[in-house]
């Protein structure tokens, strides 16, 4: 028994930023930057954002008189934040042991993990000033060792976003770019006349830079698909309604492209916060974003038991999955796909972006199904190494592996595997002239 008191009035791939258009879209402007250069970032950029200043990048005099700006407190809480997201990615980094195991007698494998030498990170903030972003990206690339680490957020409606340039220093920015969007990822994975390019590109951003990030995949790499963010709230009848409807609200309030869904064992839970979320809506400051996010993305479903709203919540694959009920961690055992999990009244999903420590650039658009969010992992490359040290073993490796590659028709990786086996070993060379077989 599964029934819905309220339903999507559109799917994510019907909205204003519908896909198809948007993949249009940011390939011209891909195309446009990759053969112009900056001469298109700063057409883009005025055409956008109507951001045309002498150099995207800030001086440091230009950092310094922003950092004086931004109020004592605002600078204390971005440190405490950063602390907790440092000390979470610290003992996250310290859970990847590197190994070197000898798995034959003289024969050694290992892996160690080497971080990318530049990431670019890009720093939201068409809407907000996002600069919990920050924290996320540059300080958890920091973390991982990478020694260049630059940074891009646009300006918002033509003003220097103060705390998020604040957010971006404190994180230890190398660069920092005053640049938004599409132009801004293009320009730090592809390079410019004035920018280096880097190795990979990290963080969350509009439908733009999330298709860009996508199509830039391979030439560099990315953290993830990190798009419009999405909320999923699992709650039995002990949850108080108000709590619920607050939470969904709070992520409805990203854009109108975002999800928020409730799935409920108690019909009469499901009831009451719709009724909040009716009283609430209108008197909300950024109702512009969360009501038509509700409106046209908003479900409420209401399921038998919990057993069948963990596999329900697992087939949407939220980005955020709040769970509100009297055994919270059981979701721990019970439920794969979601990009973090918050357990119980005490937290929420708003702790998870600004405050507690955990990253929030977040799989979304169901790639939660095959991958988490940013970490300091993320930033790392395992990279594997092999020594042999014992002639014996060699030659025998050799032996079979000129069985091995014969039987794949590749005579000379099975050379490879004969040159050792003989000369290690007592296999001869039937296919080397004499003189050359051993030197
Ligand atoms: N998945 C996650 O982990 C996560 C975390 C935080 C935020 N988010 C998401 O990040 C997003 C932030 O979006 P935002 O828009 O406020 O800021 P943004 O910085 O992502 O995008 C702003 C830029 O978009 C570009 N742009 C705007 N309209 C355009 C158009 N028609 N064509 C081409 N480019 C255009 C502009 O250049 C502008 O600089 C939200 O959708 C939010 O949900 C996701
Ligand atoms: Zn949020």
């Amino acid at each position: 028994m599964t029934f819905a008191l309220k339903r999507a009035e559109q799917t994510s791939a019907a909205t204003t930023t519908s896909l198809p258009d948007v993949q249009e879209k940011v390939a011209a402007i891909i195309a446009d930057i990759r053969a112009r250069g900056d001469e298109a970032v700063r057409e883009h950029s005025a055409r956008f954002d109507k951001w045309e200043p002498e150099a995207f990048r800030l001086s440091r005099a230009q950092i310094s008189e922003i950092m004086a700006r931004v109020p004592e407190q605002v600078i204390a809480d971005i440190e405490f934040v950063q602390e907790q997201v440092r000390g979470f990615a610290e003992k996250q980094l310290e859970s990847m042991r590197e190994i070197e195991v000898e798995t034959l007698p003289g024969v050694h494998l290992g892996h160690k993990h080497i971080p990318v030498a530049a990431a670019g990170a890009y720093v939201p903030g068409g809407r907000y000033p996002l600069l919990a972003s920050a924290h996320m990206t540059i300080l958890t690339a920091k973390a991982a060792g990478v020694p260049r680490v630059i940074a891009c957020t646009p300006p918002i409606r033509g003003e220097v976003p103060d705390a998020t340039v604040a957010a971006m220093h404190l994180a230890g920015a190398d660069e920092i770019y005053l640049l938004g969007g599409v132009q801004a990822v293009v320009s730090m994975a592809l390079g410019t006349e004035t920018i280096e390019p880097v190795d990979m590109l990290a963080g969350p951003g509009n439908a733009f830079v999330a298709e860009a990030k996508r199509q830039l995949y391979g030439e560099i790499g990315i953290d993830l698909f990190a798009g419009p963010t999405e909320v999923l709230v699992v709650a039995d009848d002990s949850a108080d309604p108000f709590v619920v409807a607050v939470d969904l609200l709070s992520q409805a309030e990203h854009g109108p492209d975002s999800p928020a869904v409730l799935i409920t064992t108690s019909e009469s839970l499901g009831r009451e916060v719709i009724e909040h979320i009716d009283a609430l809506l209108p008197e909300m400051p950024t109702r512009d974003n969360a009501e038509p996010a509700w409106r046209d993305h908003g479900e409420v479903r209401v399921v038998a038991d919990l057993d069948e709203a963990y596999r329900l919540a697992d087939t949407y694959a939220s980005e955020h999955v709040q769970i509100l009920t009297e055994q919270p961690r059981e979701a721990l055992e019970k439920m794969r796909n979601y990009g973090a999990l918050f357990l119980g009244e005490g937290t929420c999903v708003s702790y998870g972006d600004k405050v507690i420590g955990t990253n929030h650039v977040l799989p979304t658009r169901g790639a939660a199904r095959y991958t988490g969010g940013l970490w300091v992992g993320k930033y790392l490359k395992t990279v594997t190494y092999q020594e042999v040290t014992d002639p014996a073993a060699s030659a025998h490796l050799g032996e079979v592996c000129g069985r091995a590659a014969r039987v794949e028709l590749f005579e000379g990786h099975a050379r490879s595997g004969d040159v050792r086996a003989a000369k290690h070993g007592t296999a001869d060379l039937p296919w080397a002239p004499n003189a050359l077989a051993r030197p």
